[in-house]
């Protein structure tokens, strides 16, 4: 268990959602307006269905957030779903009306979502409280927790951005340029391109007419960290499994890649590894960046580049073979309001728990209860391993 931690609660159609973050230093600037901005950013994105249209996702700090500035306290937050009254009465918490809740009732369950494992696990014959939960709802809760890390982590230089780089088999172009990240990061669809915007907007039209979803990929960076970040001394430690962990606990992700990853298992050692030289200054450089900024589960100072890849949505307009599970007769999957892609929502709560995991590091080897003594720290940290972007300067 590391020294920063976050729990959250709350249901798709319930009230709403509470996050609770506790461990961040006191003094960290928490302007309302940037979770506010994550939020958005995670809504958007073509292939989003009704629900995005609708969710305002109007957001409350209850706690720990004084005058502008966290104060060492637990942050408590929540974020309030915009349909609850028209939910409320199949979804009170105390007393629920028979009628709405046998219309918002769920026998059939989803391949591919949680309903089946979690109907059986839970003993749910229907399957609303499972997919109520299940529901990636939940990562507008994460992205909350994740955008308190990235403060922190923004406040020792260190930056965190991300593009889309495939959808449905269509791949776009990676950003290589300052620029193009900057591009990428701005957009709904987090492409640098306009033409490879429209090739995604099509491919994801197509699939909706077909009554389809879509999975893709994305790559997550960060840049700004010095080495040493993580460690290799025990299991637990290694900042690539923390990774992949936070990667993998994002609804539908289904493998991760740091670096250039798989394909790296195909090409001989003297093709893959980053050769190490000193520059006319004498500072340690690296030829390339194949490893993507991890080695022995720690930072080698480069960037850090992590790739996840997801699965298609499992709602289908039209539906695939499944049981009813009160009747067990054959049937078809359950059938509700959803979304056709949701990867360039994706990679915003990758963002955001990358973030988490690179707070949660950090805090681990600088902390201290007053951000000032983190970034002291940090920095003299800094200036003893050095730091890629420091030296560019
Ligand atoms: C931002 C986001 C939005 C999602 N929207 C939907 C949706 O509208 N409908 C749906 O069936 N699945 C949606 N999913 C995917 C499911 O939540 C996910 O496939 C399900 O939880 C099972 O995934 P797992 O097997 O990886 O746990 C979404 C996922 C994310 C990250
Ligand atoms: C609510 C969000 O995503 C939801 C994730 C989701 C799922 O099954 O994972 C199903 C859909 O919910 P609904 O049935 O209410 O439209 C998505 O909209 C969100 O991202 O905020």
């Amino acid at each position: 268990m590391g020294i920063l931690r976050f729990l959250t609660s709350g249901e798709s159609h319930g009230r709403g959602l509470i996050t609770v973050v506790e461990g961040l230093p006191a003094g960290l600037s928490v302007p309302i307006e940037r979770l506010e901005k994550e939020l958005e950013r995670r809504r958007r994105g073509y292939g989003r269905g009704a629900r995005m249209k609708i969710e305002k996702d109007h957001l409350t700090i209850w706690g720990g957030i004084w005058n502008g500035k966290t104060t060492g306290a637990p942050c408590g937050l929540t974020i309030e779903n915009s349909e609850w009254e028209e939910w409320r009465s199949s979804m009170d918490p105390q007393s629920c009306d028979p009628k709405a809740v046998k219309e918002k009732s769920v026998y059939c369950p989803r391949p591919g979502h949680a309903d089946l494992p979690g109907g059986l696990k839970y003993g749910h014959e229907n399957m609303r409280p499972v997919l109520e939960r299940a529901s990636a709802r939940a990562t507008a809760a994460w992205t909350v927790a994740g955008t308190l890390a990235r403060l922190l982590i923004e406040s020792l230089g260190i930056e965190v951005r991300s593009a889309v780089t495939s959808v449905g088999g269509v791949t776009v172009k990676v950003p290589s340029e300052e620029e193009e990240w900057h591009v990428a990061s701005n957009s709904p669809l987090g492409c640098v391109f306009q033409t490879d915007e429209e090739r995604l907007k099509e491919r994801i039209r197509e699939a909706m007419s077909e009554g389809d979803s879509l999975g893709g990929a994305f790559v997550v960076s960060v840049k700004g960290l010095p080495p040493g970040v993580g460690s290799y001394v025990e299991w637990d430690r290694r900042l690539d499994g923390r990774i992949a962990q936070a990667m993998m606990a994002i609804p539908g992700i289904k493998g991760v890649e740091v670096g250039e990853g798989g394909r790296l298992a195909d090409l001989p050692g003297s093709q893959v590894h980053d050769g190490i030289f000193m520059d006319e200054k004498g500072r340690i450089k690296r030829e390339t960046n194949r490893a993507g900024g991890i080695e022995g589960g720690m930072t080698n100072g480069e960037e850090v580049l992590v790739r996840a890849f997801m699965k298609p949505i499992p709602t289908l307009t039209r539906p695939l073979p499944s049981i009813r599970l009160d009747l067990m007769e054959a049937s078809f999957a359950h059938r509700e309001r959803s979304d056709v892609c949701a990867v360039p929502a994706a990679r915003i709560v990758a963002e955001a728990m990358l973030s988490w995991v690179i707070a949660e590091a950090i805090m681990e080897q600088f902390g201290g209860d007053i951000l000032e003594e983190v970034q002291e720290r940090f920095s003299s940290y800094v200036s003893r391993v050095g730091r890629r972007d420091d030296e560019k300067a």
